[in-house]
């Protein structure tokens, strides 16, 4: 009997812990340059949440350059903290948090940011190329379709809401989008 209600009881404490300190944030994903930053920073505005981004917490943080990310073994480092930075936010509330291009690669990422809102942003891959910052980024150059046309598919299974991006959306009005969810 007391087995019985010591399973009842770590069952709810379980459930009471996972969902009380998720669900209280919103989180952009998708593809480097498909404008996470620029929707983050007005609908920030809009929707009254602070706006945060990680990759340049931890570059800010760990004096990591993005530009040394593709090209040495930081690359590691990087995902590890980008990790243990999520598993962090889910003691915060009322943030608006643009991730990184790559935090969908890990898949307990990706459950973590679904108990939260997440908008996954996209763009079209012509538009995509002019839009991401080369000059952090310099493999982009050679590799850029392929890396895009590999991860295509794990975007879409990453989130239940999409935005799809076009300049349509201006600084004031990146809100609209709300209305076509
Ligand atoms: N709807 C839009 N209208 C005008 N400019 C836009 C729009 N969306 C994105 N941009 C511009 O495209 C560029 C890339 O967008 P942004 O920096 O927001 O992308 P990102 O997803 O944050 O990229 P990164 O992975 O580099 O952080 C920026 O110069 C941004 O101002
Ligand atoms: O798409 C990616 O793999 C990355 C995107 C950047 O925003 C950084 O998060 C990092 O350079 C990795
Ligand atoms: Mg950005």
């Amino acid at each position: 009997m007391y087995i019985y209600w010591f399973f009842v009881f770590s069952y709810y404490i379980f459930y009471f812990n996972f969902f009380y300190f998720h669900m209280r944030n919103v989180f952009l994903i998708g593809f480097m340059g498909v404008g996470k930053t620029f929707f983050g920073l007005n609908l920030s505005k809009y929707i009254k949440y602070i706006y945060l981004d990680i990759d340049y917490i931890i570059t800010y943080l760990y004096n990591i350059k993005i530009l040394n990310i593709f090209s040495d073994r930081k690359f590691f480092l990087f995902r590890k903290l980008e990790k243990n930075f999520l598993n962090f936010l889910k003691f915060k509330k009322n943030l608006l948090i643009s991730c990184g291009g790559g935090i969908i690669l890990d898949k307990i990422n990706v459950l973590r940011i679904n108990l939260n809102f997440c908008f996954c942003i996209m763009l079209n891959e012509i538009f995509l190329f002019k839009n991401i910052n080369k000059k952090n980024r310099p493999l982009l150059k050679k590799n850029f379709f392929n890396i895009v046309n590999k991860r295509k598919n794990i975007y879409k299974k990453s989130s239940k809401f999409y935005v799809k991006n076009s300049f349509k959306y201006k600084k004031k009005n990146v809100y609209k989008f709300l209305n076509t969810l």
